[in-house]
């Protein structure tokens, strides 16, 4: 059964901004996907709709089977782990208590606004952490970590969650390739050992050939590229980035950028 499925999909912003057109998809447990597309083609949009950040304005999303509703939404919520651009953790609190904010979720609201854990909440905590190999920076501020290490500790606190789905939007848009390649390679490793359906937006098409199974491109809110990897040639990557309104040199630097 599909992790993720969506149904007709669209979202129009408040400002009449239409963000995405009827997207239909199904997202397996164990398959990395990467979703590439210009900048404004919708891919922030739907990751922020597969854990309902934001409201579909037509169509559904389902995790597990369930379509995410206002009424279930903190329920299903847990089970989608996000990891960010900029990783956002509390810079000024430890490590362990930025991963220990992945079993919020699980806790009453009291507990959660008291920030009561449980010792089960600490030992997930720690196995999350030595997964990600920072067992020993559990008391270190979060602040004083690399960027690497910063969102090495963003996927722990997704893992604490018990994710069946981890997004990612631009999980390596702030580090350096070979520190990108390390977060890269650790999340489909747990896509692989877990079964977690990974779903990682990218502005760099390089990766997909060594991380996806799955890539879909967007363009103006709409899927026009499912496939694997292997068929991602210059011809359809050039119609995934093609925007009818950019100058062709624009264009022609957004294609280079997104090759460097
Ligand atoms: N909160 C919002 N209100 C109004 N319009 C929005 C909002 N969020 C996004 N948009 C618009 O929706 C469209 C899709 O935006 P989105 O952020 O999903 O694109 P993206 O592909 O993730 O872009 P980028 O790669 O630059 O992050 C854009 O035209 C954007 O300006």
């Amino acid at each position: 059964m599909a992790i993720i499925s969506t149904s007709h999909l669209s979202k129009r912003y408040a400002n009449g901004t239409a963000a995405l057109n009827g997207v239909s998809l199904a997202l397996e447990a164990g398959q990395f996907t990467v979703i590439l597309g210009p900048s404004g083609s919708g891919k922030s949009t739907l990751l922020r709709l597969f854990n309902g950040l934001e409201t579909p304005t037509e169509g559904s999303v389902s995790i597990n089977g369930t379509v995410l509703q206002r009424r279930n939404l903190r329920h299903v919520r847990r089970e989608v782990g996000m990891v960010f651009q900029h990783f956002n953790l509390v810079g000024r609190l430890n490590v362990m208590t930025n991963v220990l904010i992945g079993r919020l979720a699980y806790r009453s609201w009291l507990g959660s606004m008291l920030h009561l854990f449980r010792e089960e909440d600490f030992r997930i905590a720690h196995e999350a952490l030595a997964r990600v190999g920072l067992a020993e920076k559990a008391w270190v501020r979060a602040d004083q970590l690399s960027g690497g290490q910063q969102q090495r500790v963003g996927i722990a606190r997704a893992l604490a969650q018990r994710p069946r789905v981890i997004l990612a939007d631009e999980p390596v848009a702030s580090l350096d390739p070979v520190t990108s390649t390390e977060v890269l390679g650790l999340l489909k490793q747990i896509c692989r050992e877990d079964g977690i359906a990974v779903v990682a937006n990218l502005h760099q098409p390089d990766y997909t050939h060594q991380y996806a199974d799955r890539v879909i491109g967007l363009n103006s809110g709409r899927v026009i590229f499912d496939d694997a990897p292997g068929q991602l040639t210059d011809n359809r990557l050039q119609t995934i980035y093609h925007r009818d309104s950019q100058p062709q040199e624009t264009r022609h630097a957004e294609l280079a950028l997104a090759h460097a």
